[in-house]
């Protein structure tokens, strides 16, 4: 079953950040002021042109045609082992990488942010005419409000589910720029046989199956959002996108071209920026995979910060079994001794519901699945 629109719910004005910016850009709206424990470091705000201890801290990068071409022949066994172990590693220890080499032409990737970008400069009218619904999650707007007293991003939104079919919502889809919809759909395409080579050798990598994940999720979901973020006057108040772990199995990220760092992942309890890399795509493990592998993947906190002169665009595919599917740990990767289930059984469309009818808060949201311990003694 997909998320449904919730009852009424009261957000309050929700001010567009973009006309914001162009008509009064140094004032910030309560609503977008965070409270002091909430706000973005200063080191990778306001200190973001002088060097900070994170910037040397990169995520890992997996070169995906040392994986494919083990198919054809042209990489070793031992060249496609060792870009096993370096998934496993980027799996296990960041739940976020890097890929080059994925195959997805370059000109598509340049396409559809020509796209995004040319949609998000329409004129607001425009837009608005694909409104996102409060407490729903396709459309334009702010996604996630569901309270008048909430805080807000400082980002605008278009989402829109892509596959399958039934999810859609067609008067969503715009008309302008005229290729929009042609784009998106050669985009999505690419981006789902993507999917289907990472689930495969994520599956290797757990000592699965290969094909463990692709029989299992039935017609995948698969959703886009395209994130606008403008400049902001004091990119240290506020938020551009709230810390949170993504529900997806995998999500894929484009950063825009030129746009400013503004990406972060919490590792160690320290925010570290993930650098943009020339034609790269950014991967991460979302609940789903979190839970079939029972733990030994986990869901990674993000959140996305803004800057004080240059606008950020970030194009997000995210990829999920079908809502009929139940999910669960495999059964291989649990071991009553030494790895007990971490998690229990649940439909992956309540889980959907659950993701969508509640706020970003970093990882609580995957608590609906967790198995609390309980002290015995
Ligand atoms: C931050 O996460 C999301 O915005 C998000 C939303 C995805 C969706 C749409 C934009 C439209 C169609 C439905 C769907 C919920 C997939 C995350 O998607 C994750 C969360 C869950 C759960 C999931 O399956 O994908
Ligand atoms: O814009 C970004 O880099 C982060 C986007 C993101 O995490 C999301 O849309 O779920
Ligand atoms: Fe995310």
């Amino acid at each position: 079953m997909a998320p449904v629109p919730i009852f009424p719910i009261k957000v309050g004005h929700i001010d567009d950040v973009q006309e914001l910016r162009k008509t009064k850009p140094t004032t910030i709206p309560e609503r977008y002021v965070r409270d002091q424990t909430e706000r973005p470091t200063l080191a990778t705000t306001l200190l973001s042109s002088s060097s900070s201890p994170t910037d040397d801290i990169h995520i890992p990068i997996i070169n995906l045609s040392k994986l494919m071409k083990a198919n054809n022949n042209t990489t070793t066994a031992d060249e496609f082992h060792t870009e096993i172990v370096n998934l496993t590693t980027a799996c296990q220890e960041w739940g976020f990488f890097q890929v080059v080499n994925h195959g997805i032409d370059l000109s598509l990737l340049e396409s559809i942010e020509m796209v995004a970008k040319d949609f998000f400069m329409l004129p607001l009218e425009e837009k608005q005419k694909y409104p996102m619904a409060p407490g729903t999650v396709q459309g334009y707007g702010q996604a996630f409000v569901f309270s008048e007293n909430q805080k807000l991003d400082w980002c605008n939104m278009f989402a829109l589910g892509v596959e399958p079919h039934y999810i859609r919502n067609p008067k969503l889809w715009p008309s302008k720029p005229a290729d929009f919809s042609e784009t998106l759909e050669s985009y999505s395409r690419e981006v789902r046989k993507l999917c289907q080579n990472l689930l495969r050798y994520i599956a290797v990598s757990l000592g699965l199956k290969e094909d463990v994940f692709e029989e299992m999720f039935g017609v995948a979901v698969q959703a886009v959002r395209m994130n606008y973020y403008p400049p902001c006057s004091r990119p240290d108040l506020v938020m551009g996108l709230s810390p949170h772990s993504d529900g997806s199995a995998l999500t894929i990220l484009q950063q825009g071209k030129g746009s400013s760092v503004g990406l972060q992942i919490l590792k160690d309890n320290t925010w570290v920026p993930v650098q943009p890399i020339p034609n790269a795509l950014v991967i991460n493990i979302g609940d789903t995979i979190e839970v079939l592998s029972n733990g030994k993947y986990k869901s990674v906190e993000h959140r996305a910060v803004t800057h004080k002169e240059k606008d950020r665009l970030s194009i997000v595919t995210f990829y999920a079994p079908s809502y009929e599917i139940e999910i669960g740990p495999m059964t291989e990767l649990v071991d009553d001794v030494n790895n007990p289930c971490k998690y229990r059984r649940y439909n992956h469309g309540e889980y959907s519901k659950y993701y969508v009818t509640n706020k970003l808060q970093g990882k609580k949201t995957l608590d609906f699945a967790k198995i609390q311990v309980t002290n015995s003694s």
